[in-house]
């Protein structure tokens, strides 16, 4: 047997993971697309984290100084700035990032 025969052939809808796509093209602009995709949640996972350690902060300082750890109105306003540029859901996304942050309450 000749190894020709063994060796699946290297075209860009064999070698992409399942894109859905119908053509190469399509799946090569996919595949590269997602990249992008992976790269910009890599970065936004680094943000949130980023946030998550401010926002500790902040808690800290508040308790310690003997306030409360939560801010209801600094909320108020953060999830009127996620739904102002964000729409409806927005507001779900600023409310994930509060919980991520402080905690259910
Ligand atoms: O801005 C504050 O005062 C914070 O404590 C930060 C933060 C937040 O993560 O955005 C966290 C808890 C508060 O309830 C309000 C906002």
């Amino acid at each position: 047997m000749s190894t020709e025969t063994s060796i699946a052939p290297a075209t860009a809808t064999t070698d992409a993971p399942d894109t859905g796509a119908r053509s190469p093209e399509a799946a090569g602009l996919i595949t590269d697309a997602r990249r992008r995709i992976d790269d910009l949640d890599g970065r936004i996972i680094g943000l949130v984290q980023e946030r998550m350690a401010v926002s500790a902060v902040i808690q800290r300082e508040r308790l310690t100084s003997g306030g409360r750890r939560v801010n209801l109105s600094r909320e108020m306003e953060i999830l009127a700035h996620y739904r102002d540029q964000l729409g409806k859901p927005g507001t779900a996304l600023a409310m994930t990032l509060l919980e991520l942050s402080r905690g259910q309450i």
